[in-house]
C-alpha cells in the first residue's frame, strides 16, 4: 500500500485518528484551504507587525550580519565573533546564585562552569555506574544533533535484507514508483492549488486500490487460518522450534527469512490461541519465540526487545518495532519571536523546501519533505527564524503553557529546543532559566538562544538535583528529563543495544529524584502559574508512570492535571503487576507507530499550598472521584527503594572526601539488584 503514496510524502505527526483513517479524496480536497486556514489561524493569534516588507527588509539584514556558509549539521551556529551578544546569563554552577554575568559570546562557555563530580551516585564497582549522568548515554530528543534530512525508510538494522513487512503499518514512507513528473516539481504558493487538485484525484485512485488491497489481504488472512485448522496449509510445517533447535540456531546465523516467516505466525497463533496453537505448546512459549525473533530480527539486546514488547498487545508491538526502524518526519518550528508561520513557508518554499503545517493541534510547525538546500542551514535558520524541532518536542512546552511575565525553569534544557518554544511563547516578557548539567551541552543551548533572539534567557549549568537550592519560587518548571532514549529508537540506533537493566534502574532513580527538585522549585503562591511538566523521549513505563506515580506519594501537594493536548494515549494506571494511582491517566503517550512522532511522554503537575493538605489525606484528585490513597508523612527522598542509592551515594562521598568507606550493607534489595544486573 505504501508503494502508491506520493513520494518522500509521510503522513505528518498527528492524532490516531488522523493516521487510522485514509484521507478521503474529499478531505485531500480541503488540503489548500486547510493549509491557508492554518497559516490564517496563526496570524490572527500572533501579533506581530503586518507588513512582510518589514520583515523582509530585517531578514535582509540578518543574513548580512550572519553567515551564510553551509554548515554539515545543524548544531549550534558558528561563533559570531563580532557579534554583540545580550539577554543571555549565565550562572556559575556552585557559585552564590548572584554570580549573574552577562555572556559576552554566545559560543564561549568559560563563563559557564560546573562540578559534576558530584554526581556519582551509584554503584561504583560498576564501570557504567561510575559516570556523570551523561556518561550514562541518556537519551535525548536533541532537536539540533539529530541528522538533518534523514533519508526516508532508511534501514537500520538487518530490515534490507528481509523481502517484505511482516506486518503493514501505518508509517511505511516508501517511495512510490507512480510518481508523476508533477509530483517532483517543488510546491509554490502558486502551484498550490493545482497539485491539490492532483493530489484528489491520486487520493481518489490510492483510495479505491486500498479497499480492493485490503480486502484481498483479510481473504489471504482467512484463507491462511482456515488452512491451519484444517491442517492443509503451508501453516501445517509450522511447529515451535524445541529448546534444542533455538540453541542450534542461537549459535548460528539465523535466515532472516525464517525469522520473519517464524514471527508472522507466532502473531497469528497468538491472535487466535485456541483454534491456532499446537496441542503441547503453551501461550508462554509462543512469546518467548517471538520476542527472541523479535530481538534478532530487529537487533535489540533480548532484554529490552522484551522490555518493549511487553508494553503493547501483540500485533500492535511489531508495528512498534516496525515504525522505529523508519525515520520520522521532519518538522520545524517556527520562532514567533522573529517572524510568522506563512512568512516562513513562503520564504522557504521560495528556496525550494516542500512543505506543509503540521497539523491542527501546532500553528508553529512546518513538516519538510523535501528541500533543495540545507534545511539546517539556510539564511532563514542561520537568522534565527526557525528551529529544527521534532514534533513531539513541542508537546511539553505546550502542556507548560506559560504565560507573559513568568518566571519559568527548564532544569535540563540543552541544546534548548524547549528553551526557545517556552521563551517565544513568553513573548521575551518574563524569565527563563534555562539549566543543563551538561557544561559542554550549553555551548549549543546559548547559541540556540541567540540565534533564535531570545532576551529572556539566563543559562546556568547545575545538576539540577541542587534546585531549588540554586533558586526558587519558580511559576512553572520544565523536567524534559534524561532517560533512555527508547522512544527516540529510529534516531539513535545504539539504544537498542545498549540498555540495560541497571541502566533503567538508575534512570528512574535519578528521574525520580529530579522530579521532586522540580516540584520543589515551584512556588505554590504563583497567582498565574504553579505548574510543572514532566516529559521523556522514552515509552518505559519505569522512567514515565513510575516516575509520576512516586511524585505524588512523595509530594502530598502535588496532582496531576489535564495536559491539555487533545490527542497521545493515556499513561498506564496499572502496568505488570503495578498499581498507579488512578490520575496517572492524565499523563499522556505519544508513540511513533500511533502518532508518526517520536515516542514521548509528558505530564502535567499543578503543586498547591502544602497548608491545604489535611495530614492523612492527599492532595490528587482523583479522576473518577475515588481515590484510595496511602498519605506518607515524611516528603523526603529515602523510601525503602531508594536506600540502596542512598547508601551508595555517601560511601561515595565518602571516598571522594578520603574518608574510610565501611563495608558494604548486604540488602535484599542490593543482592536482587546484583543478580538481575
Ligand atoms: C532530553 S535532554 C534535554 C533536551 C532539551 N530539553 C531540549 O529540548 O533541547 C536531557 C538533558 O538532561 C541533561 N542532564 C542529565 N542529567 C542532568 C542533571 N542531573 N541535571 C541537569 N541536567 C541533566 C543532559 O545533559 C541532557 O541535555
Amino acid at each position: 500500500m505504501g508503494g502508491r503514496r506520493a513520494k518522500y510524502k509521510q503522513a505528518p505527526p498527528a492524532p490516531l485518528a488522523d493516521l487510522n483513517s485514509r484521507p478521503s479524496s474529499k478531505k485531500l480536497g480541503k488540503r489548500k484551504a486547510d493549509i491557508e486556514a492554518d497559516l490564517e489561524r496563526e496570524e490572527s493569534t500572533i501579533s506581530r507587525p503586518a507588513k512582510r516588507v518589514k520583515e523582509n527588509k530585517k531578514l535582509a539584514k540578518e543574513k548580512e550580519k550572519t553567515s551564510t556558509k553551509p554548515r554539515k549539521t545543524g548544531n549550534s551556529p558558528e561563533k559570531g565573533k563580532n557579534r554583540k551578544v545580550v539577554g543571555v546569563e549565565h550562572i556559575e554552577s556552585g557559585g552564590d546564585s548572584d554570580e549573574w554575568e552577562d555572556a559576552s559570546d554566545p559560543g564561549d562557555g568559560e563563563a559557564i562552569t560546573g562540578n559534576l563530580s558530584d554526581l556519582e551516585f551509584v554503584d561504583q564497582d560498576d564501570n557504567l555506574l561510575q559516570g556523570t549522568p551523561e556518561e550514562l548515554d541518556l537519551g535525548s530528543d536533541d532537536d539540533q544533533e539529530v541528522e538533518l534530512f534523514p533519508k526516508r525508510g532508511t534501514k537500520k538494522s538487518k530490515q534490507f535484507e528481509r523481502p517484505a513487512k511482516i506486518i503493514p503499518t501505518g508509517s511505511d514512507a516508501s517511495s512510490s514508483d507512480e510518481d508523476s513528473d508533477e509530483e517532483d516539481e517543488h510546491v509554490t504558493m502558486a502551484n498550490m492549488e493545482a497539485r491539490s487538485r492532483a493530489l484528489d484525484a491520486q487520493a481518489a485512485r490510492e483510495a479505491e486500490l486500498d479497499v480492493q488491497e485490503m480486502q484481498d489481504a483479510v481473504q489471504t488472512e482467512d484463507d491462511a487460518d482456515a488452512q491451519m485448522q484444517d491442517g492443509d496449509g503451508d501453516d501445517e510445517s509450522f511447529h515451535l522450534p524445541t529448546a534444542e533447535q533455538r540453541e542450534t540456531e542461537k549459535r548460528g546465523v539465523s535466515d532472516v527469512h525464517v525469522v520473519q516467516s517464524r514471527m508472522r505466525r507466532c502473531v497469528r497463533v497468538l491472535g487466535n490461541f485456541k483454534k491456532l496453537a499446537e496441542k503441547d505448546r503453551s501461550r508462554s512459549e509462543y512469546l518467548e519465540q517471538l520476542v527472541s525473533d523479535i530481538a534478532s530480527y530487529y537487533g535489540y539486546n533480548d532484554f529490552l526487545a522484551e522490555k518493549l514488547f511487553q508494553l503493547f498487545p501483540v500485533a500492535e508491538a511489531i508495528e512498534f518495532f516496525e515504525a522505529n526502524e523508519v525515520s520520522r518526519p521532519v518538522t520545524i518550528r517556527t520562532n514567533t519571536l522573529k517572524t510568522r508561520r506563512r512568512d516562513l513557508a513562503q520564504a522557504l518554499i521560495n528556496r525550494g523546501v516542500n512543505l506543509e503545517p503540521i497539523g491542527k493541534w501546532t500553528n508553529v510547525g512546518l513538516q519538510v519533505f523535501e528541500s533543495a538546500v540545507p534545511i539546517g542551514a539556510s539564511p532563514e535558520y542561520l537568522a534565527g527564524h526557525y528551529m529544527l524541532q521534532a514534533a513531539s518536542s513541542f508537546l511539553p512546552v505546550i502542556a507548560l503553557s506559560p504565560q507573559p511575565n513568568e518566571r519559568v525553569l527548564d532544569m535540563a534544557s540543552a541544546p534548548g529546543g524547549k528553551t526557545t518554544h517556552l521563551a517565544a511563547l513568553l513573548q521575551n516578557t518574563g524569565h527563563v532559566f534555562a539549566n543543563d548539567a551538561n557544561k559542554a551541552r550549553t555551548k549549543s543551548l546559548a547559541a540556540n538562544v541567540h540565534r533564535m533572539g531570545c532576551k529572556n534567557v539566563t543559562v546556568s549549568s547545575y545538576d539540577a538535583r541542587e534546585f531549588p537550592k540554586v533558586m526558587g519560587g519558580f511559576d512553572r518548571v520544565l523536567l524534559d528529563a534524561p532517560c533512555s532514549g527508547t522512544g527516540v529508537i529510529s534516531k539513535d540506533s545504539s539504544v537498542k543495544v545498549n540498555k540495560s537493566e541497571r541502566d533503567f534502574q538508575l534512570l528512574s532513580h535519578l528521574q525520580k529524584q529530579l522530579i521532586l527538585c522540580a516540584i520543589d522549585s515551584v512556588s505554590p503562591d504563583s497567582k498565574t502559574g504553579g505548574y510543572i511538566v514532566y516529559s521523556t523521549c522514552s515509552v518505559t513505563v519505569d522512567e514515565n508512570e513510575a516516575v509520576v506515580d512516586y511524585a505524588l506519594r512523595k509530594r502530598p501537594n502535588v496532582k496531576l492535571v489535564d495536559t491539555g493536548i487533545e490527542f497521545g494515549r493515556e499513561g498506564f494506571t496499572k502496568f505488570r503487576g503495578k498499581t498507579f494511582n488512578p490520575s496517572v491517566k492524565l499523563t499522556r503517550r505519544f508513540y511513533p507507530h500511533v502518532h508518526n512522532m517520536d515516542g514521548f511522554f509528558v505530564a502535567k503537575f499543578k503543586v498547591e499550598k502544602r497548608a491545604k493538605v489535611q495530614a492523612g489525606e492527599k492532595a490528587t484528585e482523583g479522576v473518577d472521584g475515588k481515590l484510595p490513597v496511602t498519605v506518607e508523612e515524611d516528603v523526603g527522598f529515602d523510601s525503602e527503594e531508594d536506600k540502596p542509592f542512598i547508601q551508595e551515594g555517601k560511601r561515595r562521598q565518602m571516598k571522594a572526601k578520603g574518608l574510610r568507606v565501611p563495608p558494604r550493607q548486604r540488602t535484599e534489595q542490593n543482592a536482587a539488584t546484583k543478580a538481575g544486573g
